[in-house]
């Protein structure tokens, strides 16, 4: 078991594990692990950022193993706006509106909502607000 691929909500996750390795990021093309180092805080740029940031920063794939052998402990605390706040890709950041949204904008409650909606058939809720040409 552990945590399968995923990727978090939010803008920033701050992530420290304990005990023995588990942690892995998707990088390149192939998952790498990333050892515990005592005292170090890991940040994860997570999908709010993607958004914001209209693909520039990519939300970090990343998944969880454990092992029978010894136990493992994770910390994992993450930073998002308050529900209201209005989020999609920033106008200042399209190059002075030469770039077309990649991503819908949404409260960022209703991407909770949307996370467990059935309607995304197993797509990740980042993948689903992807402005796609048939979408
Ligand atoms: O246990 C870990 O290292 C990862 C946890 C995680 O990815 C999460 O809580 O979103
Ligand atoms: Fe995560």
């Amino acid at each position: 078991m552990g945590i399968p691929a995923h990727t978090d909500y939010g803008l920033l996750t701050f992530l420290t594990q304990h005990g023995s390795n588990g942690l892995e990021i998707f990088h390149g093309d192939k998952w790498v692990e990333v050892h515990p180092i005592k005292g170090a805080i890991l940040v994860n740029t997570c999908d709010h950022i993607e958004i914001i940031t209209n693909g520039k920063y990519k939300s970090v794939l990343h998944r969880a193993k454990v092992n029978t052998e010894k136990t493992r402990m994770s910390i994992v605390s993450s930073i998002g706006p308050s529900p209201d706040t209005f989020v999609g890709p920033m106008e200042e950041l399209l190059g002075d509106g030469k770039e077309e949204a990649k991503y819908k904008g949404m409260k960022y409650m209703e991407y909770f909502d949307l996370m467990y909606d059935p309607k995304l058939f197993g797509k990740s809720c980042l993948e689903y607000v992807k402005i796609t040409a048939n979408h």
